[in-house]
């Protein structure tokens, strides 16, 4: 069969046999004919100068591939039409397919020819197979008329000069398979080649289906025309390139470059692979060569796009070829030539340039033809691609690692990728592995309204703030109080968000905002900027004049110490009022919690009940007359932390707990639902880092809530970025980051692990700094270090964890205050809300994992517009990982501190022998514990 497609493949002259002819009449007629070939072509030879005319000045080599195959006619055939200007074409594949040597085809082709024939000569089997294989193909394919092969011809000629251009530099494979089919007459090229791919065999498996339908349809029809013969031969030389391709692919493959595609069947395939082969060898070496692949790759890929058009369109013509019944006999014709022509010239286009080897540059056969002149037009292509794939490069820059953090950076921040400029080569192959990054776009984060454009306050606690008694909603009692407690001016915040909420109840607490449902509220501003107060003041102000105790405010926080803080600002609050205030955090009993909130008459003994979520919620279950009814204010501290809790669904049971019996859950707003006048709950939500994430808030089901903050983009000023809403009120752009207080200075401190603890000890012993927080990540380091600075000696330590008791806690904030205690070891349980009165230095031990445990832990100090100082200990490869978590909040303030190694020195002592000690502390606390 391969060889019945080898000698279509050198001119189709199989087709002037007869259909009925017996063997040894088309064996005479062959006979006949060769001889006058043979005459015809002695004497062509005997007047070269003719015979170069006619082949455009080039001889041309006719070593057959298969020589075994060939019967003395079809080597008369080939020889004939190899040097006919009009076989050009083919004599070109056949070049492609023999390992010639330019100078080979040169100096030797009459002689390599003639000894080609020897070969041949000593294979009888192989004759005899054509032989019938010959009369075979007559009786199916009939009479054929000799003007349409020779129409096949010159319709080749243009092929095979493509071809030529994209077959490049597989020469030496098709060498390896000549030599191969020779060491083994049985073996056809063809077959040999197939063997080899199958290590592509889902590329071919295309091609072997379509031999199968073509067997099938060949016992179904019998074809009449010519040009059905001349895609047949077509195809036959494309499949052979293919494979030589294939061979070639295999060693590629060990290089373990991997396709994401299947490779396609096609000459134009191959080149791309190559080179990337050669490229992928080429690692390893300068950074100026992997540039140079880099540009290549791109070039490549460029390629591979056309095979994957090309293969598009080959799929495309297979199928159309299953219909039209394209096959003569069973060379698995999957390609109509007419639409690879296209593909092939897109493929030479981008050669030249990635191998010099290619067999268009070298040979002498184009010389003086037309195809000289599409070359260059090719070249100049290539030219043009390789310039277009070097400018992208350049615009993409050359840093991918810092793109790529650029990248996450972004992500984080909900951008989303612009692939705008990725051009087909990405679309069409994803190389695993690659390192190829596209920078993204920074898009807008769509946000709505309220938290796009909020009320604005100023961040800086020592301007825009009022004296107490300019505060004019406020109760007199009130004003006392604070008075009483130091507090002579309301901090900004306050100053915003107090007569906010007044509003809301200005007509009285049933009442809402004239009648209407008052909107929900969100604070964001930075720590100890008194939010605590800008929520209670109003609070406790709205239920002055309650009549009867009930449950009207309920203040919900993450930790005990921190709704122990908030319970004792409402405390000292209500000092000289009816209202009562109830703790229901764990700190007591359960039963002592549940007698101080109902009666034994069943009726609420409180009016503001502080809470944290899980005590709330088994009140909520098992106090009996513990009832939310009459709730009013639904405040959410810290309220970042607390969406984290939603999932615990403590909201949920609030909302239950509320709108029970009589009082039904807010609906839509109608004519009807407006008339009515019935108690709302309105919530109230506050924190230094407040998410901007709608996606949280809505969890929370606020009703129109309006944001206000101080913390604004750091790019623009305040006064740029602000806006004015209908009452005069400063509105501006939310942008999610945040604020420090301003009184405080940051630095970081880059040292050792090991250095740590000495540099501590520098700051307090050398530097004579007290007052000092100073935050671990997690329990058991915060523990560790207590004791190793304990060792050490010199110092007055304690430790402040969930590690200890609530009492314990409590006792040791109280020495922190009173200047006692210089260093506090805290795990982050402090970090979050806890006012530590005096608290001069914040150290962080360990780099804080997140940005929001960072704003927090330094947010310790510099409290109600003091100053304060926070250190970062830093290892060195953790400086750039907090300078970017900074960056990224939009604050660039921190600064290096510098601390000698040689002033640590004379600490070394005495750590080193503290060090020694704690593994025998450690393990004698842990005996005695158990
Ligand atoms: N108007 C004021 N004048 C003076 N001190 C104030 C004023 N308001 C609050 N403070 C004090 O400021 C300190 C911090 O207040 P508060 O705890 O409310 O801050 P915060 O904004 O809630 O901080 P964080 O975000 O860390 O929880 C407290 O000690 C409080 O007593």
């Amino acid at each position: 069969m391969a060889l019945f497609h080898m000698k279509r493949f050198m001119g189709g002259e199989e087709s002037n046999f007869g259909e009925n002819g017996s063997s040894e009449s088309i064996l005479k007629k062959l006979h006949e004919k060769a001889k006058a070939r043979e005459r015809q072509s002695h004497d062509r030879q005997s007047s070269p100068d003719k015979s170069k005319d006619k082949s455009h000045g080039k001889t041309v080599p006719k070593k057959s591939v298969d020589g075994s195959s060939l019967t003395e006619s079809a080597k008369n055939v080939k020889k004939r039409q190899s040097q006919a200007p009009k076989n050009r074409g083919i004599d070109r594949k056949e070049e492609l397919l023999t390992s010639s040597s330019a100078k080979k085809r040169k100096t030797g082709d009459v002689a390599e020819s003639r000894s080609g024939k020897n070969k041949i000569k000593n294979r009888t089997p192989k004759k005899l197979s054509v032989l019938e294989e010959s009369k075979l193909q007559s009786q199916k394919s009939g009479k054929r008329n000799p003007q349409k092969t020779e129409k096949v011809s010159r319709d080749d000629l243009h092929l095979g000069k493509q071809l030529a251009a994209a077959t490049g530099d597989f020469s030496e494979i098709a060498q390896k398979n000549v030599k191969d089919t020779k060491s083994d007459p049985d073996e056809s090229p063809v077959r040999v080649i197939k063997e080899e791919s199958d290590i592509n065999r889902s590329g071919l498996r295309a091609f072997r289906e379509n031999a199968e339908t073509a067997k099938k349809q060949k016992k179904m029809k019998t074809p009449s025309s010519a040009s059905k013969l001349k895609s047949a031969t077509i195809d036959a030389d494309s499949n052979r390139t293919v494979d030589n391709r294939t061979c070639k692919l295999k060693d590629f493959k060990e290089d373990t470059v991997v396709l994401t595609k299947e490779t396609p069947s096609k000459q134009s395939k191959a080149c791309p692979e190559l080179a990337r082969n050669t490229l992928k060898n080429a690692e390893g070496t300068s950074p100026e060569t992997r540039k140079q692949k880099k540009r290549k790759l791109s070039k490549v890929s460029d390629c591979e796009v056309k095979s994957e058009k090309h293969l598009k369109v080959s799929a495309r013509t297979c199928e159309k070829n299953k219909e039209e019944d394209v096959s003569v006999n069973d060379t698995s014709d999957e390609f109509d030539g007419s639409d690879q022509s296209e593909d092939y010239k897109d493929c030479a286009r981008a050669l030249p340039a990635q191998e010099p080897c290619s067999m268009e540059d070298d040979s002498p056969s184009n010389e003086g033809s037309g195809i000289d002149v599409k070359q260059e037009e090719m070249d100049s292509e290539v030219v043009d691609k390789v310039q277009q794939s070097r400018e992208v490069e350049m615009e993409e820059g050359p840093s991918i690692t810092d793109d790529a953090d650029e990248e996450r950076e972004d992500e984080d921040e909900g951008t989303v990728k612009e692939s705008k400029e990725e051009g087909e080569v990405d679309k069409a192959f994803a190389l695993l592995g690659s390192d190829k990054h596209k920078k993204k776009q920074r898009v807008a984060r769509v946000l709505p309204d309220w938290l796009a454009h909020p009320t604005l306050v100023e961040h800086d606690l020592n301007k825009h703030s009022i004296a107490v008694e300019e505060m004019e909603q406020l109760d007199p009692r009130l004003i006392r109080s604070l008075l009483d407690d130091g507090i002579k001016s309301l901090f900004p915040v306050q100053r915003h968000v107090i007569p906010v909420i007044l509003d809301s109840v200005k007509l009285g607490i049933q009442a809402g905002d004239a009648g209407y449902r008052p909107r929900d509220l969100c604070v964001s501003a930075p720590t100890g900027s008194g939010k605590t107060l800008a929520f209670a003041l109003p609070i406790v102000q709205a239920l002055l004049d309650r009549v009867v105790p009930r449950i009207r405010a309920l203040v919900v926080l993450p930790t005990r110490d921190l709704a122990q803080q908030v319970s004792k600002v409402f405390t000292t609050l209500c000092k000289g009022t009816d209202l009562r205030t109830s703790l229901i955090g764990g700190l007591k009993k359960f039963g002592q919690e549940q007698r101080m909130l109902v009666q034994t008459s069943g009726e609420s003994q409180c009016d503001i009940v502080v809470a944290t979520p899980g005590r709330l919620v088994d009140h909520i279950n098992k106090t009996q007359g513990f009832t939310l009814q009459s709730l009013r204010f639904l405040v959410i501290d810290e309220a970042d932390r607390m969406m984290d809790q939603i999932s615990k669904d403590w909201i949920s049971q609030v909302e239950k707990c509320v709108f029970m019996e009589s009082r039904q859950a807010p609906g839509p707003i109608t004519v009807e639902t407006c008339r009515k006048i019935c108690l709302p709950l309105q919530k109230l939500l506050f924190s230094a880092t407040l998410s901007q994430n709608p996606e949280k808030l809505i969890q929370l089901n606020l009703f129109r809530p309006r944001l206000i903050t101080s913390v604004v983009s750091s790019t623009r000023s305040r006064q740029e970025a602000q806006l004015h809403d209908g009452k005069g009120q400063e509105r501006g752009e939310f942008v999610g980051k945040y604020t420090t207080p301003v009184g405080l200075t940051e630095h970081y401190i880059q040292c050792t692990s090991g250095e740590k603890p000495l540099v501590i000890l520098h700051l307090i012993q050398t530097l004579n700094l007290s007052q000092i927080l100073c935050f671990a990540n997690t329990v058991e380091s915060t523990h560790r270090l207590y004791h190793l600075i304990k060792l050490v000696g010199g110092i007055e330590v304690a430790e402040f964890s969930s590690n200890q008791t609530a009492g314990q806690r409590r006792q040791i904030l109280k020495q922190f205050k009173t200047g006692k205690i210089q260093l506090l070891i805290c795990s982050d349980a402090m970090a979050r809300g806890m006012d530590v009165e005096n608290a001069k230095y914040v150290i962080s031990y360990d780099m804080p994992p997140y940005i929001k445990t960072y704003i927090h832990r330094v947010g310790r100090t510099a409290r109600a517009g003091k100053t304060g100082v926070a250190f970062s200990l830093l290892q060195q490869y953790e400086v750039p990982k907090l300078l970017k978590l900074l960056k990224h909040a939009g604050k660039t303030g921190i600064q290096r501190y510098t601390v000698n190694r040689q002033d640590m020195d004379h600490l070394e002592e005495s750590y080193e022998k503290a060090l020694q000690r704690l593994p025998g502390v450690l393990r004698m606390e842990k005996a005695h514990s158990v």
